[in-house]
């Protein structure tokens, strides 16, 4: 990271031009908001790090902290409702519990259930583990056959990156393998490498997140089109408090574009903390941050809803357009609004309507280019 540089008074060019002309008049709404509260199981046999990946990824808790958490004795329920859409609930399942006891109603939690993580702690012998996996999402497609069902292959982080493949595969192979003997050729699990200790189990739970938003692909196709008209050559929709990225645009994610994003917003949230003006309070969404990287390429922070920050990664020629890049993200603004509604209930209740964390609150007062 080179320096930070407010970088004003830019010359609007033709390189990039306004999209969604008409778009004033909210004629883009796609989709209605609706309220969207999926539940998401994390199951796993006992110290796979279920626990680890709530605190770390929901509750700021640093990896290294999680070496002192104990063992869970009952299933905890924690609400994720921090902006309108990633609105969750994550019921994590203790190893040492068996839902198939008669004192659980599986029934009844698999039914309401969007997504199942199971976690397979790929530093230990993963047969118990695959059989317990085997039994869990057999059940649950029976009962619930809408469920996703994502395999987190965690603990990566101790692992030479031909391991992680060759246990990836091994454990894909042996677990679809199953299912087949079994007959259930049409369940279909996600495998995902993640560790605490790196940003992929934020990636990993942004693309389960992601699964259960009904809006994705009218926000996709909002983030493909501004990218194409703006000169942007990455952009991410980030929930500021999680770092899970709700949208990308239609390019191929590379993890290191995502970790840097991911690094951005832990400086504006590390320099909000240090010098921000907590008295000072403000329902404009209008935060921003660029911060110019030594290899000419500039990562461009704004902020969208209280809750949502849109990252983008450009060259330094297209930011000589930034009027026409600014425009165009007034106009994505409104139209990510117009999806989820939040504008228009805003503006019944003569204010923003979502409370909780006023973390872009902060933000707004510090960060201003
Ligand atoms: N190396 C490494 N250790 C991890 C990771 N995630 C969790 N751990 C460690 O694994 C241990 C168990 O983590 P927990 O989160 O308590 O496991 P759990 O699955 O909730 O365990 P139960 O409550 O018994 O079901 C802790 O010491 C964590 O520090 C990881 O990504 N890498």
């Amino acid at each position: 990271m080179a320096s930070m540089d407010p970088h004003e008074g830019f010359a609007v060019g033709s390189y990039s031009k306004p999209l969604y002309p008409g778009l004033e008049d909210d004629s883009i709404v796609a989709v209605s908001s609706g309220d969207v509260k999926p539940r998401i199981l994390i199951m796993g046999l006992r110290r796979s790090g279920k626990s680890s990946i709530q605190k770390v990824v929901f509750h700021k808790m640093s990896p290294n902290e999680t070496l002192f958490l104990e063992s869970t004795a009952k299933i905890s329920k924690d609400d994720v409702s921090n902006n309108s859409f990633i609105n969750f609930q994550i019921w994590d399942i203790p190893g040492q519990i068996d839902l198939f006891e008669p004192t659980y109603d599986l029934g009844m939690i698999l039914s309401g259930t969007g997504a199942l993580i199971f976690v397979v702690d790929a530093q230990d012998d993963y047969m118990e583990a695959l059989t317990c996996l085997h039994r869990i999402v057999s059940k649950a497609y029976s009962v619930n056959p809408h469920i996703r069902f994502e395999i987190f292959i965690h603990k990566v982080d101790g692992l030479s990156d031909d391991h992680k493949i060759e246990t990836q595969r091994d454990i894909s192979q042996r677990a679809n393998e199953e299912l087949h003997e079994s007959g259930l050729n049409d369940l279909h699990l996600s495998f995902y490498l993640t560790s605490i200790y790196d940003h992929s189990i934020f990636e990993a739970f942004s693309k389960v997140v992601q699964k259960l938003i009904p809006q994705l692909s009218t926000l996709e196709n909002l983030l493909s089109i501004f990218v194409q008209n703006s000169g942007v050559e990455k952009t991410f929709l980030f929930d500021i408090t999680s770092k899970i990225y709700v949208a990308t645009d239609g390019s191929p994610v590379d993890m290191q574009s995502y970790e840097l994003c991911c690094e951005m917003i832990d400086v504006m949230m590390d320099m909000t903390c240090i010098y921000g003006d907590e008295s000072e309070s403000t329902s404009e969404q209008d935060s921003t941050c660029i911060i110019r990287l030594n290899n000419s390429s500039i990562l461009y922070l704004r902020e969208i809803t209280r809750f949502l920050v849109l990252v983008c990664i450009l060259r330094d020629e297209a930011f000589t357009k930034r009027g026409i890049i600014n425009y165009n993200i007034l106009c994505l603004q409104n139209a990510i609004h117009s999806v989820f509604d939040v504008r228009r209930t805003a503006k019944l209740n003569g204010q923003l309507p979502i409370e909780g964390p006023s973390s872009l609150k902060q933000l707004s007062t510090s960060a201003h280019a």
